[in-house]
């Protein structure tokens, strides 16, 4: 009983979470998404494309970002990843040197099955040697041939399920309200509600 009504102790943290990416397409939508529910400003940082499960990646990337920020940190990884490549995940450069678009139709040329799925690994870091916490969103879809604008990575080639429109003919509100990173950002939302984190600012913290 009295353990029930004792107050769960706000964890105070140093500073506004520090949103880090090198990609202006996903900072553009996870601003969209987050709104002002968390305080949050971003910083632009490549950090190293590693290797291995999204899950792994995402901790990883939270625990160098959160070094170079010496603060808390927001980090997010994600991947295609191809059903008929026993979900093997499309990262950057395979992308990058392959071409986004041609490239994925043709990988899958010889298999029947062009089901995919979008996953995007959230990971926040309380600071420096803190344990990240990673949350995992996942959208199912399919490769299709590219339809739409080409302005960000495989959005062209990417149709999700129930929908006739890719993610890149998508209006933005609409794959802001079905995608991976959506579903990501809301685990990390209800994170940060049930947390109830308490940020102390200092006066060269500007948004
Ligand atoms: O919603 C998306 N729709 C289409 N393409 C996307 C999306 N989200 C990431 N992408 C691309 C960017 C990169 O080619 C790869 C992920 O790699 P990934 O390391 O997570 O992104 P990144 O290096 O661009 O930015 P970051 O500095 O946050 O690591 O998939
Ligand atoms: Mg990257």
């Amino acid at each position: 009983m009295a353990a029930a009504a004792a107050a769960k102790a706000a964890v105070v943290l140093p500073r506004p979470v520090t949103f880090v990416t090198g990609n202006a397409k996903k900072l553009e939508e996870v601003k969209a998404i987050i709104g002002s529910s968390i305080p949050f400003k971003s910083l632009k940082l490549d950090l190293p494309e590693l290797q291995g499960e999204p899950e792994d990646i995402s901790k990883e990337k939270a625990r160098l970002a959160a070094l170079q920020v010496n603060g808390p940190v927001l980090v997010e990884d994600t991947c295609l990843c191809f059903n008929a490549l026993k979900g093997l995940p499309g990262i950057k450069w395979f992308l990058e040197k392959l071409g986004h678009e041609g490239c994925l139709n043709n990988l899958l040329m010889a298999y029947e099955d062009k089901s995919a799925y979008a996953l995007c690994a959230f990971s926040f870091s309380h600071g420096p040697g803190a344990e990240p916490l990673t949350f995992l969103g996942k959208t199912p879809g399919k490769i299709v041939p590219a339809r739409g604008p080409t302005d960000f990575g495989w959005d062209p080639v990417f149709q999700p399920d129930g929908y006739d429109q890719t993610y890149a003919e998508m209006a933005k509100e609409e794959k802001n309200k079905i995608s991976h990173r959506y579903k990501s950002l809301a685990m990390v939302k209800s994170h940060f509600k049930e947390a109830g984190y308490v940020f102390q600012t200092t006066d060269d913290d500007t948004n």
